[in-house]
């Protein structure tokens, strides 16, 4: 049996956490042969690593550095001692993580002198927080008498091109890397989110993605289960933060998930189905702070529940942009241009919707794309603020409204069922929000629309109280 377990950034916010999923990880190694470990840096320390090299490049300020240096010391030195009893494995580990840091902190200098933060140079800097969370977690392993070293990313085989801050895997050596230590008994702590380009530069997989680590290291395995421990007891019907009657959903299939975790469903970074889906490898989302609730089991199986809607996931920090011109009527490749123009920009659509007199065409992109997406649409089409159809333009007038959010409602059972968009729409519009944009997804599990964002909270209720609460 291979298990791949993945801890997220809460599960490993402190020494004494480390320590306990040190202790749930050593459970499992005695009932599997092999287990390997996916972990995501302290919780915040992603963010704080974000801002300072961000505050670096601005305000070049040496002194902030330092004080940033500091507290990142602190914070891990104070959770070795929690989370490690052995004086001498601390102390291996202080030099590794100490190594590391010295490393950060002439990287965030070099920033800060040049006033220079390039896409590589910034991914390079967020990668500290899981290569100073892996080291800890494994040396917490030695403690409790595991066999267990820490590796990176790319150094456990996920080879990826070199698009800094979002990369594409392009080969996996996750078997020939790995395999030789499971074969000693050994566990090995995996660094989350990161992995290499072929000339050895550090990438990061997107924010999120020490999930999208874990499908990686789990299909190069062919590993029999993928575990994501987190913060909360599985999949639910919506954020339970968001809303508190949320109830957890004790299985669900690959499609539905995946539309979710598309949808702002935090629990799963997007790209964290596809791998497992296609070596229908399990996936089960479990609680680290409650290990024995039995979590959400994502499998193949379409199973359907007693109510059609399963869930319901909302994106915030969206922008709807919406395209006019009736030159474009009838004029083929037009919306081929778009997407290509915006791919060119390296802009990701979130929502695509067409009127059916093909006058307007509506976007939605995340809000830090909205300025890279009017670049791209004027570079391909030209000046558009003219609206005269004198111009000869394809498109007439470009609007961007910003304080818009995406709601989907996802459900299997939504398949062929008759009449549950207009129920939807019902609740919505009770709700008091008023719908821009609508799209449904050709896998028809998932129907989703553009509304104010300031409707955001009662509309997820509404709906949730009457798909789910009420079922
Ligand atoms: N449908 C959902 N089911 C469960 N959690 C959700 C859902 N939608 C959003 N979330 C949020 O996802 C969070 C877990 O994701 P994340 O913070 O990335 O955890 P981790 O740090 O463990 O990767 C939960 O605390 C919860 O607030
Ligand atoms: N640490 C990275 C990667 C990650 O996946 O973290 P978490 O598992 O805590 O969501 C981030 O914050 O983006």
């Amino acid at each position: 049996m291979t298990t791949v377990m993945k801890f997220g950034g809460t599960s490993v916010g402190s020494g004494e956490r480390i320590r306990n999923v040190a202790k749930i990880v050593k459970n499992r190694k005695k009932d599997d042969e092999n287990v390997v470990v996916v972990v995501s840096a302290m919780s915040e320390v992603t963010n704080a690593l974000v801002n300072i090299s961000q505050q670096a490049l601005d305000v070049r300020d040496i002194a902030k550095v330092n004080t940033f240096i500091k507290f990142i010391k602190e914070k891990h030195f104070e959770a070795i001692e929690n989370a490690i009893k052995s004086e001498k494995i601390r102390e291996e580990v202080k030099k590794i993580i100490n190594g590391r840091i010295d490393e950060l902190e002439k990287v965030l200098i070099g920033v800060a002198y040049l006033g220079e933060l390039t896409p590589k140079s910034r991914d390079y800097i967020l990668s500290f927080g899981e290569r100073l969370s892996a080291p800890i977690l494994s040396g917490a392993l030695i403690d409790l008498g595991e066999k267990s070293i820490s590796l990176e990313g790319g150094e456990a085989g996920i080879i990826t091109d070199n698009n800094f801050g979002n990369a594409r895997v392009k080969r996996l050596e996750v078997k020939e890397r790995l395999s030789p230590l499971l074969k000693e008994g050994i566990i090995p702590v995996i660094t989350g989110f990161i992995g290499n380009t072929e000339e050895g530069y550090i990438t990061t997989l997107g924010r999120g993605g020490s999930d999208y680590s874990a499908s990686l290291i789990g299909y190069g395995l062919d590993a029999d289960i993928i575990e994501i421990w987190t913060d909360v007891s599985g999949v639910y019907t919506t954020d339970p933060r968001l809303v508190p009657t949320a109830k957890r959903i004790p299985k669900i299939s690959y499609i539905e998930a995946m539309e979710l975790a598309y949808f702002g469903a935090k629990v799963l970074h997007p790209r964290t189905i596809e791998p497992a889906m296609e070596k229908n490898i399990p996936i089960l989302v479990k609680n680290t702070f409650d290990p024995e609730n039995e979590g959400t089991l994502i499998t193949n199986d379409m199973e359907m529940s007693d109510s059609i809607v399963k869930a319901v996931s909302a994106i915030k920090n969206v922008a709807l942009i919406n395209i006019f011109g009736a030159g474009m009527v009838g004029v083929s490749g037009t919306a081929a241009r778009i997407f290509k123009a915006l791919g060119e920009e390296d802009v990701n659509v979130i929502l695509i919707s067409q009127g059916s007199s093909e006058t307007n065409i509506s976007l939605v992109v995340g809000e830090d794309d909205v300025e890279k997406a009017l670049k791209a649409l004027k570079r391909e089409f030209g000046d558009f603020g003219k609206k005269t159809f004198l111009n000869n333009n394809l498109i007439r007038d470009v609007s961007v409204d910003k304080d818009v959010c995406v709601i989907s409602v996802v459900g299997a059972g939504m398949r062929g069922a008759k009449g549950i968009a207009g129920k939807i729409f019902t609740t919505v519009s009770e709700s008091g929000a008023n719908i821009k944009m609508i799209a449904q997804g050709s896998s028809e599990v998932n129907i989703s629309f553009v509304i104010d964002e300031e409707n955001l909270l009662n509309c997820v209720k509404k709906l949730h109280e009457k798909f789910i609460d009420n079922q």
